[in-house]
C-alpha cells in the first residue's frame, strides 16, 4: 500500500515532495524571527559528505536549481578554485536557506586537520552541529576532535550516518562507535531500509521513520534528484510490511526507555497509551528529543545517502526540530574588563579576563545594546575586505558607528551584507542570532575582536560598553614552518603585503621574520595548509616568492632551572629588570602556580610571564600613595611594556639554534623605573627588559634544549599486517607504542558503561556479506606516540606495507624535548626555521 503521501507530510511541516523554489519567498529570509533561526554547522572528518550534503539541502530547499557535486567542482559552498581543483573544503562557507517555515544559516566547515582553526572558530558562533559520519569509515579520528570542541562549547548535536549506500556501510555499528567513542546517548530517529530485487545484493533505498511510523523510499533511478519520496504508512495489519513494523515499535521501545531517563512526560504518556509504544503520539516524542538535545543529554541520530539523494529531506527536519534557536542556545560569556592585559588569577588557573563576569547579560538584560563577534576575515577578489560576524544581541545597522573594543576604535558600520556561498545579499540590518558580513574597515577588525553598536541610535560608548569583550577565540600552534622569500629585492614590498592579507584572515597562520637570517618564516598548521598558502600567494595574489620545503616547527627551551636570575641596569643606572626563567610540561593554559596570588600573568604562544607581586618596586607604590607619581606613563602603561617586550624577547629566541622558546616561564622578579620625574623614556625600559632576557639565556645556555611536536598516531591495519607496520613505526618513526587494539572494540576499552544497551540496534545487512565487513573485524589500531616529523609522508609508505588498505591519523599532544641522537641528525633544518 504505497502512496505519495503528499498532504500528510506538509502536516508534519515536511516539504519534501516537491522541490518548490519559492517555497520560502513570502517570507524575506531577514525578517525570521529568533526562534525559527537555526545556527549550525556541518561537522566531520573528510570526505564524510558535509559539502554533498550541503548541497542537497540548498536544493531542497530551493535555494538552488541544480544539485552541485563535489566531484564535478560545481558546488556552492567549496567556491574558492583550491577548493574545487582538490575537492575539499577550506574556508567556512555560510549560506542560509528556508526550511519548514525556519531559516537555517548553515556554515560547511572543512573535515582536514590542518583546518581545524576553521572549525574552531566557526563552532563559537554556532547553536547547533549536524556531525556527518562515514557509515563505512565509522567515527573517525577529526569527527571525535569536533565532536569535542562542540561539546567542550555546549553545542548539541545531531548525527547522519551517510554512505549507507557503500558496501560494507553500517548503521548500527556506526552507532556503537557513536554511543562508544563520542560518549553520548542516542536516539535513532531513521534505521535504513534496504531492498532486495530480484535476489539482488539488497540496496539502500530509504529510511524507517520511527517517530511517524513511516516508511520513506527514494527513487532508486540515478536522474532522480530525490524531490520525490514513496510514504508508506506502515500498520501491524500490512504482512509485507511485517519487519519494518518489527523495526518501528522495537525503535520507539528504544526511544522511550532512553527519553524516559531524562522527561518523565514519556512515561506518563506511555502509560496513558496502554503502554503501546506505537501509541505514543509523535508530539511529545519530538518535544522530549529537543529537550534532551537542547539539554546536551542526547543525540538524535538520521541516516542516508546524500550522493544519491536519499535521507536528506529528514536531516532538515531534524535541524529545524532538535537543535536551539539562538534564544534557547548555549550564550557565550562575556566578561567586561577595564585592563589592556591579559591577567590569569592563580587561584582558579582561568585565563579568562578578570573582571565581573555577566553571563546571559546581552540578550537578557540589555537588548538595545548590538553586541556581535568577528569570527572571520577575508579579503575577497572584488569585494575586499569581508568580516563575518554574529551578532547576540540587538541589530547591526548599514550606516552606523560601532566600537571595536579590543582597539578602543570607533568604526564605520558601511554595507551590510548577507552571504548565500559567495553570493552577496546585501541588507539594512543584521540581527540577533544571525551570521552576517561588513565591508571595508581594512586593518581594523581581527578574528575574535567583540564589536559594540547602539544601531541607528547615535550616542557614545561608556565605559563599561567599550570593554566588552565575548569568550575570545583559542588560535592552535603552528606545527610546521617554511621560509619564504621574494624572487627578486623589487618582489618583497608585494610579498609583505600578501603575507598581511593572509594572515589577516586566518590566525592559525604565523609569520616571524629571522634578523639574523633575513628570512621570513610562515609557521601553519600542515603540510597541506602550507601548499594552500603558497597556492594562494603565487596564483591567486600574484606574488613572486619562492617557498622553501616544509619543515616541522621546533622550538627551544629551557630544560633545567639554574636556580639564578640576570638583572640589567641602563647606563645611568636608574633602571632596572631582573628576570629568571623556568619551564613546564603541556598546555601553558592548565598550568598552576602555587604562589602566585597577586601576580600579572601573561600566556602566548605557549610561554607565560609572571609580574610577580613584589616585583614593583616599593618606591613607585609609595610615589602614586603620595601623588609623587611624575612619569607620563602609569603603573599599567609600565608593566604592560614589559610584558610586551619580554613576549618580543622569546620570540627572538634561543641560544643554541635562535628558535623561539616554547614551554617556557619567565619571571620578571625586579624591575625599577624612575617614576618621581616626567620625562623618562618607556622605551628605556623596554630596552632592558630585552637585555636582561638576552643575558639570561646566554649566561644559562647549557641548560636549553630543543622541543620538538609530538603526536598521538593511531594506524589502522588489517592483523596480517601488524607486524611490518609496527616494526617500521618503532624503527623508523621512532614511534613509542602504548597500545594494540582491536578496532571493533577500542572504543569500549576506557569507558565501562556501555551507552548502546538499552538502544535497538537492527540487523547490518550489507555488512556480513562485504569484503569490507570482513576487514572490520581483523582491523587492529596500532596506539603510539610518534615525532612529527617522521609522520612526514607517511601514508604512502603505510600504503606501500598494507596494499593500500592501511590508514591512520594523529593528534597534536605537544612539544617534547628532542633526544641527542635525533638532534644530530635534525639540526641541518633550523638552519631555516
Ligand atoms: N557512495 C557515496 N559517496 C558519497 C556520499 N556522500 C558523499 N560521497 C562522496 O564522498 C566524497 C567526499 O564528499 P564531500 O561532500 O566532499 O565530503 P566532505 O566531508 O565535504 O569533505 P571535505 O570538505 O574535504 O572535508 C565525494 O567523492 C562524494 O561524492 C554518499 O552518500 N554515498
Amino acid at each position: 500500500m504505497s502512496s505519495i503521501w503528499k498532504k500528510s507530510l506538509y502536516r508534519w511541516g515536511i516539504r519534501y515532495l516537491h522541490r518548490s523554489p519559492a517555497s520560502f519567498a513570502e517570507i524575506k529570509l531577514n525578517d525570521v524571527g529568533m526562534d525559527k533561526t537555526r545556527n549550525i554547522g556541518i561537522i566531520a572528518h573528510i570526505d564524510a559528505g558535509k559539502t554533498t550534503t550541503t548541497e542537497r539541502m540548498l536544493y531542497y530547499s530551493g535555494k538552488t536549481k541544480r544539485i552541485g557535486n563535489v566531484d564535478e567542482g560545481d558546488t556552492v559552498t567549496d567556491y574558492l578554485p583550491a577548493e574545487r581543483l582538490r575537492g575539499i573544503t577550506i574556508q567556512s562557507a555560510a549560506i542560509s536557506i528556508p526550511w519548514n517555515r525556519h531559516k537555517i544559516n548553515i556554515i560547511d566547515t572543512p573535515g582536514h586537520a590542518d583546518f581545524t582553526f576553521e572549525v574552531i572558530r566557526s563552532l563559537r558562533v554556532l547553536d547547533g552541529a549536524v556531525t556527518i559520519l562515514d557509515g563505512v569509515a565509522g567515527v573517525e579520528s577529526q569527527t571525535e576532535k569536533v565532536w569535542k570542541q562542540a561539546k567542550s562549547l555546549g553545542i548539541p548535536r545531531i548525527a547522519f550516518v551517510n554512505k549507507m549506500d557503500r558496501p560494507g556501510a553500517g548503521f548500527s555499528r556506526t552507532v556503537k562507535e557513536i554511543t562508544g567513542k563520542l560518549r553520548t546517548k542516542v536516539v535513532l530517529c531513521n534505521l535504513p531500509y534496504f531492498e532486495s530485487v530480484n535476489g539482488e545484493e539488497p540496496r539502500f533505498v530509504g529510511v524507517v521513520d520511527v517517530l511517524h511510523k513511516k516508511l520513506l523510499k527514494w527513487k532508486p533511478d540515478s536522474n532522480s534528484t530525490g524531490d520525490e519520496i514513496d510514504v508508506i504508512n506502515v500498520t501491524e495489519e500490512d504482512q509485507t510490511l511485517h519487519e519494518v513494523f518489527e523495526m518501528i515499535t522495537k525503535g520507539r521501545e528504544s526511544m522511550v526507555e532512553v527519553l524516559g531517563e531524562y522527561d518523565e512526560s514519556i512515561i506518563d504518556s506511555f502509560l496513558e497509551c496502554d503502554e503501546d509504544y506505537n501509541k505514543i503520539p509523535v508530539t511529545i516524542l519530538n518535544k522530549a528529543i529537543r529537550k534532551a538535545t537542547i539539554d546536551n543529554q542526547i543525540t538524535p541520530v538520521f541516516c542516508g545517502a546524500s550522493f544519491r539523494n536519499i535521507g536528506v529531506q529528514p536531516l532538515m527536519d531534524g535541524i529545524t526540530n532538535y537543535l536551539p534557536s539562538p534564544l534557547e542556545a548555549n550564550i557565550p560569556e562575556v566578561n567586561i574588563s577595564d585592563e589592556r592585559i591579559k591577567k590569569k588569577n592563580s587561584a582558579n588557573k582561568s585565563v579568562s579576563l578578570v573582571q565581573d563576569k555577566y553571563k546571559g547579560l546581552i540578550i537578557n538584560s540589555n537588548p538595545q545594546l548590538t553586541v556581535a563577534l568577528a569570527f572571520k576575515v577575508i579579503t575577497h577578489a572584488n569585494r575586499g575586505v569581508m568580516t563575518f560576524f554574529r551578532v547576540y544581541s540587538g541589530k547591526l545597522y548599514s550606516n552606523t558607528t560601532m566600537i571595536n573594543t579590543r582597539t578602543g576604535k570607533k568604526l564605520n558600520v558601511r554595507k551590510l551584507l548577507l552571504m548565500h556561498g559567495d553570493e552577496p545579499e546585501e541588507v539594512r540590518y543584521i540581527g540577533a542570532g544571525n551570521i552576517g558580513v561588513l565591508t571595508g574597515n581594512e586593518d581594523e577588525i581581527v578574528t575574535g575582536d567583540t564589536l559594540v553598536s547602539h544601531g541607528p541610535v547615535k550616542k557614545g560608548f561608556s565605559d563599561l560598553e567599550s570593554h566588552m569583550k565575548l569568550l575570545p577565540i583559542e588560535v592552535p600552534p603552528p606545527l610546521f614552518n617554511s621560509g619564504i622569500e621574494p624572487l627578486t629585492a623589487g618582489d618583497e614590498a608585494h610579498m609583505k603585503e600578501c603575507i598581511k592579507v593572509l594572515i589577516r584572515e586566518d590566525p592559525s597562520l604565523k609569520v616571524h621574520v629571522d634578523e639574523e637570517l633575513g628570512q621570513t618564516i610562515l609557521g601553519g598548521m600542515g603540510e597541506l595548509h602550507l601548499e594552500i598558502v603558497r597556492d594562494r600567494l603565487i596564483s591567486d595574489m600574484k606574488a613572486k616568492v619562492r617557498l622553501r620545503d616544509v619543515v616541522v616547527s621546533y622550538k627551544e627551551s629551557i630544560l633545567k632551572n639554574p636556580f639564578s636570575s640576570a638583572s640589567f641596569k641602563n647606563s645611568e643606572g636608574n633602571v632596572t629588570v631582573e628576570v629568571e626563567m623556568d619551564s613546564f610540561e603541556g598546555k601553558a593554559s592548565e598550568t598552576t602556580f602555587a604562589e602566585e596570588e597577586g601576580a600579572i600573568i601573561f600566556e602566548e604562544d605557549n610561554n607565560i610571564i609572571i609580574l610577580g607581586p613584589d616585583s614593583t618596586p616599593p618606591e613607585a607604590l609609595a610615589a602614586i600613595e603620595d601623588r609623587r607619581w611624575k612619569s607620563d606613563h602609569s603603573l599599567e602603561d609600565i608593566q604592560d611594556g614589559i610584558i610586551q617586550s619580554s613576549l618580543a624577547a622569546l620570540q627572538i629566541g634561543g641560544p643554541l639554534y635562535g628558535l623561539s622558546l616554547h614551554s617556557t616561564v619567565l619571571r620578571i622578579k625586579k624591575w625599577n623605573f624612575p617614576c618621581t620625574e616626567s620625562s623618562t623614556n618607556l622605551s628605556e625600559i623596554l630596552d632592558v627588559t630585552r637585555r636582561a632576557i638576552s643575558k639570561y639565556v646566554e649566561e644559562n645556555e647549557s641548560s636549553f634544549g630543543v622541543l620538538e611536536p609530538y603526536m598521538e598516531t593511531k594506524v589502522y591495519v588489517n592483523s596480517g599486517d601488524l607486524g611490518e607496520v609496527s616494526h617500521d613505526l618503532t624503527q623508523r618513526c621512532k614511534a613509542i607504542i602504548t597500545s594494540l587494539e582491536d578496532e571493533s572494540n577500542q572504543h569500549d576499552l576506557d569507558n565501562d558503561t556501555d551507552l548502546s544497551h538499552n538502544v535497538y540496534l537492527p540487523p547490518d545487512y550489507t555488512l556480513s556479506k562485504s569484503e569490507a565487513a570482513y576487514d572490520f573485524k581483523l582491523q587492529k589500531v596500532i596506539v603510539c606516540e610518534t615525532p612529527l616529523r617522521e609522520m612526514i609522508g607517511y601514508l604512502s609508505k603505510l600504503r606501500s606495507m598494507t596494499q593500500g588498505r592501511g590508514t591512520f591519523d594523529m593528534v597534536y599532544i605537544g612539544m617534547r624535548r628532542t633526544t641527542k641522537a635525533r638532534l644530530d641528525t635534525i639540526a641541518s633544518e633550523f638552519s631555516f626555521m
